[in-house]
């Protein structure tokens, strides 16, 4: 095999026969998250993750000004002050669990496949992930954004930054991405075991489960982002599987931001709601998101309870995710397996 040297009195680049390659990479990808819970670090993350184009569909001109003027002189010390009451020893939830989630991976999918983690907005970056990948000889990469449901704003913006990355690469290794799994199978038997595991162990029978999902405008479904369609059918598979003909279940819509209307029903008008019309015991899950994160602990848990218990309801439980717990750990291991066919 002759290479486009030969035939030249040219020298080989001095990498050209050292550089490794064979491998296959994993990366996993999550949403991202400050590296503190201080004002600063919010500042720098929300400035980064709120001046991406598939999170706030608002022209630049127009929102650049809002954004530097008033919502990052506002919002971090309200948020940091939220991520204190959640940050654990090995730092943000988010962070630490899709790291763990990483390491427990590794051994399940063996040496042929090298798996790294990275946040979409924040460190470890996208890009630098990557570039270890790649100069771990990896010349096949499976890029795993951690969403479930499909959103323009979550799992597009991944590949977004992926590309921008393979755009300046001479020699780009191989790039496939991971579908949304809102439907599979093994996702809706990994949370059916998990939800169910956790409602078996509660102190008490929930007369309602929430399956609280992300918000987005409601402007982005009508545009045709099909996220909204997805959480639905998440939810409506969950509960035929989970079969609790005692406990009656609502897919809600959480974490609102800005003005403009998002999807509906809102977690936190249902919470008032249900307790208002007289239910006492009701339960949460949020199985659109991969890990627990400040949006779970903090909104869910900590601002749920208070909003159910000020209407009158009695007794709340917030339900973690897969986490890096064995269902979840064995859903990631079967979806990936099925992506890397033929690779491995
Ligand atoms: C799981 C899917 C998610 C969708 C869809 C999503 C859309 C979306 N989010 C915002 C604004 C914010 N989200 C924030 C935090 C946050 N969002 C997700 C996931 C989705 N977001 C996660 C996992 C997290 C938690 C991050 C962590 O560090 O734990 C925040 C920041 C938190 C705060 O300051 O309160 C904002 C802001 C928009 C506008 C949007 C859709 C267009
Ligand atoms: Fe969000
Ligand atoms: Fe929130």
């Amino acid at each position: 095999m002759t290479d486009a040297f030969s035939g030249t009195d040219q020298q080989l680049p001095a990498d050209h026969i050292t550089v490794k390659s064979g491998r296959v990479g994993l990366l996993l990808v999550n949403l991202g998250t400050p590296e503190a819970p201080e004002k600063g670090a919010v500042r720098r993350y929300l400035g980064e993750f709120l001046s991406d184009k598939r999170v706030i569909e608002i022209p630049s001109l127009l929102w650049q000004p809002i954004l530097r003027g008033i919502i990052l002189n506002t919002r971090p010390a309200k948020s940091a002050a939220a991520y204190r009451k959640v940050w654990s020893e090995r730092g943000s939830p988010l962070a630490a669990i899709t790291a763990q989630q990483a390491e427990l991976l590794q051994p399940r999918l063996g040496d042929g496949v090298m798996v790294e983690w990275a946040m979409r907005y924040g460190n470890p970056s996208i890009p630098a992930k990557l570039e270890a990948l790649k100069q771990a000889g990896c010349d096949r990469i499976l890029l795993a954004p951690l969403y479930p449901q499909y959103c323009g704003a979550t799992s597009a913006t991944v590949v977004d930054k992926a590309s921008e990355w393979l755009g300046d690469k001479r020699s780009q290794p191989a790039m496939r991405t991971l579908p949304p799994y809102y439907d599979d199978p093994a996702y809706i038997s990994a949370l059916t075991k998990d939800i169910g595991g956790q409602l078996d162990t509660l102190e008490f029978t929930p007369e309602v489960l929430l399956l609280s999902f992300h918000g987005m405008p409601q402007r982005t479904l009508e545009l045709g982002d099909p996220y909204h369609c997805h959480c639905q059918k998440t939810a409506r598979l969950l509960e035929t599987a989970l079969a609790r003909s005692d406990i009656r279940m609502r897919a809600t819509f959480q974490s609102r931001f800005g003005r403009a209307k998002w999807l509906e029903p809102a977690t936190d008008a249902v919470l008032a709601e249900e307790a208002a019309k007289g239910t006492r015991r009701l339960a949460i899950a949020a199985p659109g998101f991969s890990a627990d994160c400040l949006e779970t602990l903090e909104e869910l848990a900590i601002q749920g309870r208070e909003q159910f218990e000020a209407a009158g309801g009695k007794q709340f439980a917030a339900l973690e995710c897969l986490n890096a717990r064995e269902p979840g750990m064995a859903m990631l291991e079967a979806i990936m397996r099925r992506e890397l066919a033929g690779w491995l």
